[in-house]
C-alpha cells in the first residue's frame, strides 16, 4: 500500500471535559511514541522549550505510527481542536486539514450544546464522523442510552461506536482500528503543481516562522522555492518535517501529509495561516478556499498597571499574535490609565485566556477595562460608525440611532433548570425562539440574545444557576436597533473614561448603582467626601458617597521610634503605587477590575 493509503488525517472533536485530551494522551501512549511513565516529561518539555523563546506554543499536530491488525503501518496525524464556542472558527480551520474527526461524548453527561455546534462544523467540512463514547467506567455511565441519543439528536450511527474509558485506557484498540477503517485515506494528486493549506503558525526565533501545513496535492522539499499565494512573498524551503513529538525533519512532504515547512521567513505576516502555499516555478492554478477571518466580537482595554512597561505589554501582545490571528489590539489612551491597548477577542473566554497568558507566561500586571461588543451608531447625517471603545461615543445629539450585534444562543439544560435559564434570560434582554426536547430530561432553548449581556458574567451565571449543567453556543446573527445609552462613572465629580460602558437603558440604573455600591467598597477613605456617581449624560442616575477620614499612620507611634516611623512611611508609598489618581483621589487599582463582575 502506498503512503497515501496508510495515511489517516483526523481531530477529536468533543464537549468541554468530555475527555479529549485525556483521548489524545492515550492514542499517543498506546501507539508506542512515547513512553508512558516519559509522557508528560517529554511533551512538557517540549513546551518549556519553547516557553525559553518567549512563546508557548500548544501542540497543534502530531503524527503517530500504528500497526494495525491487518499487519500494516499507518500514518495517523491528529490535529488538535480547541474545545470552546469562541474558537469555533479556529476548531474549523483544524478540521479542513483533516478527512475524519472522532466524536468523544461523556457517557453519563451525553449530547452537549459543544457536541453539536461541533459536530455541525465538521459536517460543513464533509468529514466522517466516527462517534466514540468515553468515561464507561463512571458508576453513572448509560452508554446504550447516549447511543441511542446520538443517533436521535445528531442523526449518526452509533451503533459501531467504541465504547471506552480514556482514563484506565478501555477498549482503546477499538479507536484506533476505527481510525483506520471508518476516516478516509486522504486523496489528492502526487504528481500536480504543490497545493498544501497553512493551518496553523509561530515564530521560532532559530528558524524563522514555522507553518503547519496539509498539503492537498504534489509535494515539497528542502530547498523548494515556494510561494505564498495570498501574499505572493517567495521564500526558500530549509527543511520541512513532522511533529513526533518533537520535530523530525524528513525527505518531503506529499499529497495528504501533514507536517510543518520552515522557509528563514522572518516576518509572521508573510505566512498567514489560511494562506496556501505552491510552488514559486510551478504553481498551482487556484488557492484552496482560505477561510474567513475571524471577526473580533469583545473588546476591551488593557493598560499597564503601575510600575509595568508599555513596551513590555506591547512587545507580548505581539508574540501573543503569531500564533493567535484572532487576537487585535491598537493603542490607546485613557485619561485614567495612560497609555495602553484596545483589544478585540473572539469571545470572553478568549479575553480571560490572552489576559491570564499576559500575566502567567509574561509576568505583566494589567489593567482591563469592562468588555464591550462592536456597537454601530448611525449618526443624524447618515455617517455610520463602529464603536469599541464607549469613550468614543459621539454626543447624544449627534446620535441618531445604535445597533447592537444580537447572537443566536443554544442553551441545552435538563429539564429542572428551564426556570432559572428563562428568568436569566429575561433579565438579559433575551428573546426566546422555542424550545426543543432532547429527551424526556433535556431540552435545548434557542434564544435570540444581545451578545452585550452575553459577555459580561453570562456564562458564569448559567453553570451557578443550572449548577453546572447548563451549556451554551452562540453565533452572531445581526445587528439590531436598541436603546442604548453610555452611563458614565464620576469620581468627586471627574469622569472615569476607563469606566464608562454602553448598556441599555432599562438597565442602567441598576448596573450604575451596582457600579458604585462596588467602588465605594474599593476606594479608601479620604481626607474629604468622595462622591461617586452614575449618570448617563449630564443625569445622575446612582450615587454612593465615601465619607471622609483622616488617616494619619504615624499616630500609633507616639513620636517615638523614627526607624519604624520610616517604615511605616514606606509601606504606605508601596500601598499608593498600586493606586490610580482622579483628580486629587487615589483609586485603587483592583476597583477597576471589581466593577467587571456585576453580580452581588
Ligand atoms: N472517569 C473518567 N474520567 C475521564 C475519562 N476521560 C477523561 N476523564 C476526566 O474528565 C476530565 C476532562 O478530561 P479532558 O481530557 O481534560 O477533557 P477535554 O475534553 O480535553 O477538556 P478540555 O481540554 O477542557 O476541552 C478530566 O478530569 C479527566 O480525567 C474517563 O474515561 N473516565
Amino acid at each position: 500500500m502506498d503512503r497515501q493509503s496508510r495515511t489517516r488525517n483526523f481531530s477529536i472533536i468533543a464537549h468541554i471535559d468530555h475527555g479529549k485530551s485525556t483521548l489524545a494522551d492515550r492514542l499517543i501512549e498506546d501507539t508506542g511514541l512515547v513512553q508512558s511513565r516519559d509522557m508528560k516529561a517529554q511533551l512538557l518539555d517540549n513546551m518549556d522549550l519553547e516557553r525559553e523563546r518567549g512563546i508557548t506554543i500548544k501542540l497543534q499536530s502530531i503524527r503517530l505510527v500504528y500497526k494495525a491488525k491487518d499487519g500494516e503501518e499507518y500514518f495517523f496525524n491528529l490535529i488538535d481542536t480547541p474545545g470552546h464556542v469562541d474558537f469555533n472558527y479556529e476548531v474549523s480551520r483544524s478540521l479542513a486539514a483533516c478527512e475524519g474527526a472522532l466524536l468523544i461524548v461523556d457517557a453519563a453527561q451525553g449530547v452537549e450544546a459543544q457536541t453539536l455546534a461541533n459536530v455541525y462544523l465538521a459536517l460543513d467540512q464533509d468529514l466522517e464522523i466516527v462517534p466514540v463514547i468515553n468515561k464507561i467506567d463512571l458508576p453513572s455511565a448509560r452508554p446504550e442510552e447516549i447511543k441511542t441519543e446520538i443517533e436521535d439528536i445528531i442523526g449518526l450511527d452509533a451503533s459501531e461506536a467504541p465504547l471506552i474509558s480514556a482514563k484506565d485506557g478501555t477498549n482503546i484498540d477499538q479507536v484506533l482500528e476505527a481510525i483506520v477503517h471508518k476516516v478516509p485515506a486522504p486523496k489528492g494528486d502526487i504528481d500536480a503543481p504543490l497545493k498544501a493549506l497553512i493551518f496553523d503558525s509561530y515564530y521560532d526565533s532559530y528558524k524563522g516562522v514555522i507553518s503547519y501545513v496539509r498539503v492537498f496535492e504534489g509535494k515539497v522539499k528542502k530547498g523548494d522555492r515556494i510561494k505564498m499565494m495570498n501574499t505572493k512573498k517567495v521564500f526558500e524551503v530549509t527543511e520541512v518535517g513532522v511533529v513526533s513529538p518533537t520535530h523530525i525533519p524528513v525527505e518531503d512532504l506529499v499529497a495528504g501529509d501533514v507536517g510543518y515547512i520552515a522557509a528563514s521567513v522572518k516576518d509572521i505576516r508573510s505566512s498567514r495561516v489560511g494562506d496556501t502555499i505552491t510552488l514559486a516555478d510551478n504553481p498551482t492554478e487556484h488557492p484552496l478556499p482560505g477561510y474567513k477571518k475571524a471577526t473580533p466580537m469583545v473588546y476591551c482595554g488593557i493598560y499597564p498597571a503601575e510600575g509595568e512597561k508599555y513596551e513590555n505589554v506591547r512587545d507580548a501582545l505581539e508574540k501573543l499574535q503569531v500564533n493567535d490571528a484572532a487576537l487585535e489590539f491598537e493603542a490607546e489612551t485613557s485619561a485614567a490609565l495612560g497609555f495602553g491597548f484596545r483589544c478585540g477577542f473572539l469571545g470572553l473566554l478568549h479575553m480571560e485566556i490572552i489576559q491570564e497568558r499576559l500575566e502567567r507566561e509574561f509576568d505583566l500586571n494589567m489593567i482591563t477595562t469592562a468588555p464591550s461588543v462592536l456597537f454601530r451608531v448611525i449618526k443624524t447625517d447618515g455617517e455610520v460608525l463602529m464603536i469599541q471603545n464607549p469613550t468614543n461615543l459621539p454626543p447624544v445629539q449627534e446620535i441618531d440611532h445604535i445597533e447592537e450585534p444580537i447572537v443566536k444562543a443554544n442553551i441545552i439544560v435538563p429539564t429542572d433548570y428551564v426556570g432559572p435559564v428563562m428568568e436569566l434570560a429575561q433579565e438579559r434582554r433575551g428573546n426566546m425562539l422555542n424550545m426543543e426536547y432532547l429527551d424526556t430530561k433535556r431540552v435545548t432553548l434557542h434564544y435570540e440574545i444581545p451578545l452585550n449581556e452575553v459577555v459580561y458574567d453570562f456564562f458564569d451565571s448559567l453553570k451557578s444557576r443550572t449548577k453546572g449543567y447548563g451549556s451554551l453556543d452562540y453565533e452572531f446573527k445581526e445587528y439590531k436597533e436598541a436603546k442604548l445609552v453610555k452611563l458614565d462613572i464620576l469620581i468627586n465629580r471627574e469622569q472615569v473614561d476607563a469606566l464608562s460602558f454602553i448598556v441599555h437603558e432599562s438597565t442602567a440604573q441598576t448596573r450604575g448603582r451596582v457600579m458604585c455600591e462596588k467602588l465605594k467598597d474599593e476606594i479608601p477613605k479620604h481626607q474629604f467626601p468622595v462622591p461617586i456617581q452614575a449618570a448617563i449624560g449630564t443625569k445622575v442616575v446612582a450615587r454612593e458617597t465615601i465619607s471622609a477620614y483622616r488617616k494619619d499612620v504615624l499616630a500609633k507611634c507616639y513620636g517615638g521610634d523614627i526607624s519604624r516611623k520610616r517604615k511605616l512611611l514606606e509601606k504606605q508609598k508601596e500601598g499608593k503605587k498600586r493606586m490610580r489618581q482622579i483628580g486629587n483621589v487615589e483609586v485603587p487599582q483592583k476597583a477597576f477590575m471589581s466593577v467587571l463582575k456585576l453580580d452581588k
